[in-house]
């Protein structure tokens, strides 16, 4: 098996203080990695240096076991990268963009348009070609940011928290797309949502305070991380039945007209299931959030574990 990602004794500090201190991380296959944490935990410093956006302070990053140190060229060709808000240029039509990525990316001028055409179809915005991407909703945008980090056939692909500020719509779109390119890549995801994480990743790295406090399977992971309930804001709520009638429901509680928390029994696709229903029943989905407190909780659970 062959590493695609090792990353030794990383340290960084912007100014006096260490943003991350001593991360290391190695994966060897493809599939879907989560880097999970709390806002300001470190995860946007990691990938911005395993991206060679960033130079760290200290440590060693090597990409299908090229120094990024070293041969920063060579190891970026192994590497696409989806950063938190997509670099589309709104004025160019989608193919104008990628084109350009891939020129950016020096690919060979005979295989860019094929590379083009490629990345276009696995993301699902062939019928967008001409189209402006000013023109185009965020859910679609967000494809032709992934699709420019796919252009190169990279085998690592790093995208920072993909699915922010996506609807509940787009984001179960997004999600399907995130799952279909980690089965031939390996994609290494930051998210701060536990539940994005269940979902689409067989690893997870979970860091606190610039330290990694938890790296195993989400197996391993499950047996720390219990989540109970689910918080929903609906423009239309349906009632305390049929909610009940969701597989894994176990009790219904609603904390203002438009607010209710549903626990379930650990079964973590009831939010798939909720979001499908309130599509199909019109319920208005507007937020939806596993137990927040649960998740503060498992961080400082596990802070602790590692200081022992
Ligand atoms: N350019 C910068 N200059 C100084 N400090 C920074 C800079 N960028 C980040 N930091 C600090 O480094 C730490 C880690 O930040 P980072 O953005 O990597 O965290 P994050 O996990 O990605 O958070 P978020 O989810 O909010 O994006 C934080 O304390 C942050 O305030």
């Amino acid at each position: 098996m062959s590493t695609i990602l090792k990353i030794e004794r990383l340290s960084h500090r912007y100014s006096s203080a260490w943003a991350i201190r001593d991360i290391n991380l190695e994966i060897t296959e493809t599939g879907v990695v989560g880097l999970l944490g709390s806002n300001g935990a470190g995860k946007s410093t990691t990938m911005n240096i395993l991206c060679g956006v960033l130079n760290p302070t200290e440590g060693n990053v090597y990409i299908n076991g090229i120094s990024m140190r070293e041969h920063p060229e060579a190891a970026k060709r192994e590497i696409g990268f989806l950063p938190q808000y997509p670099p589309v240029y709104t004025d160019l039509t989608v193919d104008e963009y990628l084109t350009y990525c891939a020129q950016l990316r020096r690919m060979e001028k005979g295989s860019i348009r094929k590379a083009v055409e490629e990345a276009k179809e696995r993301c699902g915005i062939g019928h967008f070609s001409s189209r402006l991407i000013k023109n185009l909703s965020g859910g679609y945008r967000q494809r032709v940011g992934i699709a420019q980090a796919i252009i190169h056939k990279p085998r690592l692909v790093v995208m920072d928290e993909p699915t922010n500020g996506l609807d509940p719509n787009q984001l179960i779109e997004a999600r399907k797309l995130i799952r279909e390119i980690g089965q031939d890549h390996t994609v290494l995801l930051s998210s701060h949502i536990l539940n994005e994480v269940h979902l689409l990743c067989r690893e997870v790295v979970m860091i606190e305070g610039g330290r990694v406090i938890f790296s195993d399977t989400m197996d391993a992971f499950n047996n720390y991380v219990q989540p109970h309930s689910v918080l929903l804001r609906m423009e239309n709520p349906p009632s305390v039945a049929e909610l009940m009638k969701i597989p894994g429901a176990t009790k219904v509680e609603f904390l203002s007209d438009r607010q209710v928390r549903v626990y379930f029994d650990g079964d973590q696709d009831i939010t798939e299931r909720i979001i499908t229903a309130s599509v199909q029943q019109g319920w208005r989905l507007r937020e939806i959030n596993l137990d927040k407190g649960l998740l503060d909780d498992i961080f400082k659970q596990l802070s602790i574990q590692s200081l022992q």
